[in-house]
C-alpha cells in the first residue's frame, strides 16, 4: 500500500526560476492497484515518482509505503521496498556486468550488507526460471555482458530486476518510451503479465494514452503539479483516447493548445 498525503515541492522558491512541481498531492494505492499516470510536459509526473523513490524530498507532506512513513528515509534505504524502471534502458542495468551478475545485484537490494553478491547454483536456477518467463531466450545468456544486449532486452531485464524481489511499490517512469514500437509493445505486455501475476502495487508514468488505458486498473491525469482527474477501473475500461483528450480539454477550460503534449 502506498499513501501520499498533501505532497508539495517547489524548485528554486522565491526566484525568477520558481517552479511549483507538485501542489497538494493526495493519492492512495491499495495493495495490487496498478495506476497509470498521464499529463502534459512539466506536470510533475517524474517529480512524484522521485518523491516516492526517495530521490527527492518534499517541502511538505508525507509518503508511506506498507504503513511505514518513509518521507525522511534515503533512496538507497528505501530501495528494499521500491522497484523502479527508468526511460533509459541503460539506467537500470550495469553494462559491464553479466546478466546473472546484474540479477545478483538486484537480489542484493533486499539483503543487508551484501555489496558484492556472488551467484550460487541455487540463484542460477532461480534466475534461469525468471529469465525464461520473459521469453527472450536470455536464460541461455547468463554470462553475456549486459552492454551487448538490445535496448528491448535490456529494458525487459531491468523490469525483471525491479520486480523479482516483489517490491511493495513498483515505479515505471516512461519505461517503454525509448524503445521502437515493436519492443515497446513487448515490454508493455511483459509489464502487464508480471504485475498481474505477482499482484504488484504499481505506478506507471506514460505519454502513450493507449497504453495508459490498456494497462492498470486506475488512471490519474496531472497538470501543473496537481492531479486533475482520477478514473477508476470500470470507467477506464469504457474509455477511448478521444475521451481522455476531451476530459483534458474540459478540465483545462477547453481549446487549450497543449493538449497534444499529453501524447
Ligand atoms: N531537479 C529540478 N530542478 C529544477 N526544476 C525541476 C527539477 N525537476 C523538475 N523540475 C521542474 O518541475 C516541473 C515538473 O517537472 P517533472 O519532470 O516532474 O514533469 P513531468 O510531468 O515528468 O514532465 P515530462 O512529461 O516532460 O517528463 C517542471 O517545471 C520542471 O522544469
Amino acid at each position: 500500500m502506498l499513501e501520499i498525503k498533501n505532497l508539495a515541492k517547489t524548485f528554486f522558491p522565491g526566484t525568477v526560476n520558481e517552479r511549483k512541481a507538485l501542489q497538494g498531492i493526495n493519492l492512495t494505492l491499495r495493495d495490487g492497484d496498478f495506476v497509470t499516470v498521464i499529463g502534459s510536459n512539466g506536470a510533475g509526473k517524474s517529480t512524484l515518482l522521485n518523491m516516492i523513490g526517495g530521490r527527492l524530498r518534499p517541502d511538505v507532506g508525507s509518503v508511506s509505503i506498507g504503513g511505514r512513513n518513509v518521507t525522511k528515509i534515503a533512496e538507497n534505504r528505501r530501495a528494499r521496498w521500491v522497484g523502479r524502471v527508468f526511460q533509459d534502458p541503460m539506467a537500470g542495468t550495469a553494462p559491464h556486468l553479466s546478466v546473472e551478475e546484474n540479477l545478483a545485484v538486484a537480489m542484493g537490494r533486499t539483503r543487508t550488507r551484501n555489496l558484492l553478491p556472488g551467484v550460487s547454483g541455487k540463484d542460477r536456477v532461480f534466475f534461469k526460471e525468471q529469465l525464461a518467463s520473459l521469453e527472450l531466450g536470455l536464460e541461455n545468456r547468463l554470462k553475456a555482458e549486459v552492454g551487448l544486449l538490445s535496448g528491448g532486452q535490456r529494458q525487459a531485464l531491468s523490469l525483471l530486476m525491479a520486480t523479482m524481489t516483489q517490491p511493495e511499490i513498483l515505479l515505471l517512469d516512461e519505461h517503454t518510451a525509448a524503445l521502437d514500437p515493436q519492443r515497446a509493445a513487448l515490454v508493455s505486455n511483459l509489464t502487464g503479465n508480471i504485475v498481474d501475476r505477482d499482484k504488484l502495487t504499481t505506478l506507471m508514468v506514460t505519454h502513450n494514452m493507449e497504453q495508459a488505458l490498456q494497462l492498470g486498473n486506475r488512471l490519474i491525469m496531472m497538470h501543473e503539479g496537481r492531479i486533475i482527474l482520477e478514473v477508476d477501473g470500470e470507467t477506464k475500461a469504457g474509455m477511448a483516447v478521444k475521451d481522455l483528450l476531451g476530459e483534458f480539454d474540459k478540465l483545462k477550460g477547453g481549446g487549450v493548445s497543449d493538449r497534444t503534449l499529453l501524447q
